[in-house]
Order: structure tokens, then sequence, then C-alpha cells
């Protein structure tokens, strides 16, 4: 990795981009200096085109991603808690995820018994479909979250609980403890530390905590362990007659993308194993009958995606009545504009309860403050909890900023890809037909690269990422479908192409290397036509110590005489930067005062007057206007969960 950063440092692209456009002619990519490479052995799925054809040949490579593992098992194919019996309903009806027929106890399942838990017996087949094998470097990546130790956090709101510094029963439950450690968790990341505390003690909260550091843990540890211990809730009285094909979960996760949910709900059967929690996972573009047949057998964890959620609850499939736990995962994506009205449906216009008889909590690794204002009307007295500095993205990631005009990017990421070493690495492009153009002109060229973007089918989707994964295709090219929470050991390098017009994005875009500690690279095309979010860029890259390519600061100086440098987020919300937001409600002030915790007062945090945060106390409406125009040209006409 570091031999390919030396590479790109020797690359010439960027010598020109300070002044007037570079002299194309200066630039010779080895491609073209060297035999072109042979195009690469017939690699499933390789490029965009071949998609139909590749299809076939997938069954053999993939193997890692998708509900394999569901497929594969007997685990939590049954329902099996029996503390639903209510006198109106008749001792009879077993569980309320049982549909009230008798079940034969199932492996890894546990039960829930006249308000007792009943974990099931352990099954060492189970535990290595789900944990796998300390060697096995798909499931684990070389974990090292000592680097976080030293990680400013900051925690807002009334009554913080004290953090806690190891996972332990108490607070936690045991049996989540005992699937933490065959995980091979051995402490809690920084926001775990806090979320586990706060969520336990019955808080709601919303948590800013940086890519890959350990935030799905943060709300499924929780959550988990206080559903293992206080049971499901019975169902209500007020649904009349006992329908059995109507599921009541205990927990509703919402995140914006299918590969996420998916991801998610492969997290959740690791903790909820042996427990009476069955977790379910619902989502677009796959076959409803098949999510509904899975629902029908026990429901008690929800993850899903918004439009296929409600597509359910219409259906009279799910109730929302016995959520005690509301997790929007991405929660400022989920607040956007794309995603807002279903949510606001589903929570406040549904059967769930109101704010004040559930918990609430939000995560995601960026918060601008107009989507905390939105969010206000989700939580109550909440604590807000940002783990990072300002800015967001770890120092674990190395981030070069090459000037390339658009028509040279083809040749350089040629050279950059020529450079790299093993190791997987995502592209980002703006456009669906722009990846699928490049996925096609890449795989010509003789490098293995595979597709994924919201015009794909769920099979082809599926398929690019196990190919991608199990390294068939070791270069995925993505839209912003991929930018947020995707975590996948491994990836070396994420290329953004084109840059994203939002810096938040680049911030989750970048989060796909450099995860859980390790290291990463990204690098990114920058020309003239990204002018937007140069501002956002050169804070982002200045507070986690990268460096500030010259071109950058004098184009941002021209920018700013020119005076139309504003755009993404930065110009909508005001903010100009992303990354760990700090509360709104602690308004404009500068930090580090009582409150923020021992770290606050780090470099970024005290200076809101700073060019980047120059507009922080814009006002809401301002904001809100700028936000529209800023969504329209992101998106497009967003009407569902599939836009990128
Ligand atoms: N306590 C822990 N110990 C060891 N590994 C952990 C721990 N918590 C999480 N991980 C691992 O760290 C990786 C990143 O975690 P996760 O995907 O939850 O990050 P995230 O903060 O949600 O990232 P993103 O912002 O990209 O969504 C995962 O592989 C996860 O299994």
């Amino acid at each position: 990795m570091s031999d390919i950063t030396q590479k790109m440092d020797n690359l010439s692209v960027q010598d020109n981009a300070g002044g007037e456009k570079p002299q194309r002619s200066q630039y010779v990519p080895p491609h073209l200096r060297a035999a072109r490479a042979n195009a690469p052995a017939d690699v499933p799925f390789g490029g965009s085109r071949r998609s139909a054809s590749g299809g076939s040949n997938f069954g053999n490579n993939g193997g890692d991603y998708d509900g394999g593992y569901q497929r594969r098992s007997n685990y939590n194919q049954g329902g099996y808690n029996n503390n639903n019996r209510r006198g109106g309903f008749g001792g009879a009806r077993g569980g309320s995820n049982a549909g009230g027929r008798y079940q034969r106890p199932i492996p890894g399942v546990g039960r829930w018994v006249d308000g007792k838990h009943e974990p099931s017996e352990p099954s060492k087949q189970l535990e290595l479909e789900l944990y796998g094998t300390p060697d096995d470097t798909k499931m684990h990546s070389g974990i090292n979250f000592d680097n976080y130790d030293d990680i400013p956090v900051e925690v807002s709101g009334n009554d913080i609980p004290e953090a806690i510094t190891q996972f332990t029963a108490p607070p936690l439950d045991p049996l989540l403890v005992e699937n933490i450690t065959l995980s091979r968790f051995t402490k809690p990341t920084p926001v775990q530390k806090y979320s586990v505390p706060i969520v336990t003690g019955g808080r709601d909260l919303m948590a800013c905590a940086q890519t890959g550091s350990g935030k799905t843990g943060g709300f499924l540890f929780p959550v988990l362990s206080e559903s293992f211990k206080s049971g499901p809730a019975p169902i209500p009285e007020a649904t009349g007659t006992f329908s059995s094909y109507k599921k009541y979960p205990t927990a509703l996760v919402m995140a914006p993308t299918r590969e996420l949910v998916s991801q998610i709900y492969d997290e959740a059967k690791k903790f909820a194993y042996r427990s009476w929690v069955r977790p379910c996972v619902v989502y677009g573009g796959a076959d409803i009958g098949e999510q509904i047949r899975n629902i029908g057998k026990g429901c008690d964890l929800l993850v899903a995606t918004p439009g296929r959620l409600k597509d359910l609850l219409e259906r009279g499939r799910i109730s929302l009545s016995n959520i005690k736990y509301l997790v929007l995962d991405e929660a400022d994506r989920m607040l956007d504009m794309g995603f807002e009205p279903q949510i606001r449906h589903i929570v406040q216009e549904c059967d769930m309860p109101d704010v004040n008889n559930r918990q609430t909590l939000m995560f995601s690794a960026t918060f601008p403050r107009d989507i905390q204002l939105l969010a206000h009307d989700f939580l109550k007295d909440y604590v807000f909890l940002s783990v990072g500095r300002v800015g967001s993205t770890s120092e674990n990631i190395t981030q070069k900023i090459l000037y390339v005009e658009d028509d040279e990017k083809k040749s350089v990421i040629l050279d950059l890809l020529s450079a790299g070493d093993a190791g997987l690495t995502i592209v980002f492009t703006e456009t669906k037909r722009m990846a699928d153009n490049l996925a096609d002109f890449l795989y010509d060229q003789g490098f293995p690269a595979t597709a994924i973007h919201g015009d794909r089918t769920q099979y082809e989707r599926e398929k690019a990422l196990a190919a991608f994964k199990n390294g068939a295709a070791p270069i995925l090219v993505a839209t912003a479908v991929a930018a947020r929470g995707l975590d996948i050991p491994n990836v070396a390098h994420v290329i953004n192409y084109d840059l994203p017009s939002d810096i938040d994005d680049y911030v989750h875009r970048i989060g796909r290397t450099g995860r859980a500690g390790n290291v990463g690279i990204a690098t990114a095309f920058f020309n003239r036509n990204n002018k937007n979010i140069i501002k956002g860029l050169i804070q982002l890259l200045s507070e986690a110590n990268q460096e500030v390519p010259d071109f950058l600061t004098k184009i941002a100086r021209e920018s700013s005489f020119g005076g139309s440098s504003r755009g993404g987020r930065g110009g909508r919300g005001g903010r100009g930067s992303s990354g760990p937001s700090r509360d709104f409600r602690r308004g404009g002030s500068s930090s580090g005062s009582s409150g923020w915790g021992a770290s606050s007062g780090s470099s970024g945090w005290g200076n809101s007057g700073n060019s980047g945060y120059s507009n922080y106390n814009s006002s809401a409406s301002s904001g809100s206007g700028r936000r529209t125009n800023d969504y329209n040209s992101n998106y497009g006409n967003a009407t569902s969960n599939s836009w990128w």
C-alpha cells in the first residue's frame, strides 16, 4: 500500500493544476507506454454488460455475501417465543411469532417462556457459520482499534451516563457478552463505550462517529442486550383478533440501501445467536413473497429499507405497535429529502408508539445541522455523541487529491490501477451510466472490474458485490449506492473518479477503506468542475493531517474571489464541512465548555468561526432553501430507495 502511495507521488498529473488548464500532452499513461495488458481471464460478472451471461458463473464464485447462511442452515427458521399468551387469546396460542403452532427447539434459537429467557444449546456448526475461524480474513480484517483509544469524544445532553470500558455483564446481558466473545471483539470501540450505557439507561441517542468505527455494534449491542433481558411485549389487545400472519417486532432498524440492511442483518444474526430474538431483513428489489414467508416464521428485530417496509405495513404483515427501539442508521441520509416522507409516514402515521414510548437511536458518520433540526421531531431529551475530530475522516486513510481533467480520467485510472498492489479497489462515479461505461472500459483494458448501482437488478448487485468481496473482480465501480455503511474487509483503495458534490458523501465514500483501525488510500480526481466542494475538502484534509495540494488552495482562492465556491451541504446547512457534527442544540458557541468531555477544545472544535464554519449560524430557512437545490442536483427526482 505504501508502494502505491509512492508510485502515485511520482505521477505528474497534478503538477499543472495550480494555474491554467494543464497541458494534456505531458502525461503519457503506462498503458500507452507499455504493451497493452491482456484481457483478464474470464471474470465472472466482469464489466457491466456481461451481467446476463456472466451470471451463471457466479454460483461457483460468490458465497460470502447475501443471506447464504440463512439458506444453508436451520437457524432462525421458526418462531420461538411463548410469552404472548394472553387471557383473551386463550392459553393455547403459542408465541406471536410462532403462529400458534408448537415449535420444536431449533438449533441456535432460544425462547422466551413465561417471562424467562431460555437460550438454546450452543451449536458448533452454527458458530462456525456465524463467526468463522480465527484466521478467516473474510470475517476478521485485522482489527486495530487501539488506534482509536485517543480519539476525541464529545457528549452532550442531560445526565450523561458513565462510559463502559469493557464488554461485561452487567450492564450487558450475559448471552450477548458470550456472542461478542465468539465474534472476537475484545473491547468496545469508542462509540460503543458510550452508546451501551446511554441506550441501556433508557435514553434516546444521536451518534455521530467516524466511518468504520463500529456504529453497528453501537446500536445492536444495547438493543439486543435489553431485549434479551426484558423479552417481547405482548400482542396488543387492540388488534382484536390474533393474526398469525402479522408480526410485532420489538426493534426496527432502518437503513437506506439493500446492501446495508443485509449487512446489518448478518451482524444481528451473530449477536442474537441462541436468543429469543429472531432478526429479519426486508428490502426492495427482492421477492416480497419470500420475505413475507420469512417474516411469518418470526420477526423480532426487523432490518428494513423504508420503501419495502411501507409495502409490508400496507399489506398488514407487520405491526409496529410493539416497537421499543427505533434505529435510523445513516440517519442523515434517512432524513434527507429522498427518504424523509417515507420515514415520517412509517414513524408518525402508522401504529408505532410515539416518541415518548419508544427509544429512538440515530447513527451516522455525518450529521449536518439542518438534518439535526429535522431529527428533533423523532427524538426526546436525547444524548448527542460525537466521536472523532471535525472532518471525521480517519488519519488511517491517506487521502490523495490529483488534478485530472475529465477527458484524462480514463488514462489516469489505468495508471493508478497498474501501480496498485493487491487489495480491493472501489471506484466511485456520479452516474449509473458512467459506472457501467467505466467498468466495461476497465474490463476491456485487462482489469477485472464489475459494477454496482441502482439500475442493476438485485441479483446483479448481489453477485457483483460477492465477486468483489471474494476477489474474483477486485475492482468495483460504484455509484453512491455503495458509499455508505458497507463493511468490506481488505478494501485497500477508494478512487473518487468523479467527486461528489456533497462533502459528506465524500466522507462516507472514502470510509469504505481504512476501517476498524486499518489503513487505506483514498484518491480523488479533482478539476474545476468540483469547485463546489473545495472548501469542505480543504478543511477535511487539514483536519485529518493530510497534504493539501497547492492547486487546491489556489483554486479555492480564485473561487472565493469569484464568490461561487459554496456548494454541497456546506451551502445548504450552513456548515462548510462534514464529519462528526456538533450538537446543534449547543448553537454556534465555541466548544470546550463543560459537557464536551476532556478532549473538547481540540483543534477544529473551537473554531466555529473559521472559513469552513463561517455560516454555522445561518438561519434554518436559508439552509432548507439551499437544500432543495443541492439535492436536485445530486439525486435528480429521487422517489425511492434505489436512486443510485
Ligand atoms: N468492538 C469491536 N471490536 C472489534 N471489531 C469491531 C468492534 N466493533 C465493530 N468491529 C468491526 O469493525 C468494522 C466496522 O464496524 P461498522 O461496520 O459497524 O462501522 P461503522 O461505524 O458502522 O461504519 P460506517 O460509518 O462506514 O457505516 C466491522 O468489521 C465490525 O465487525
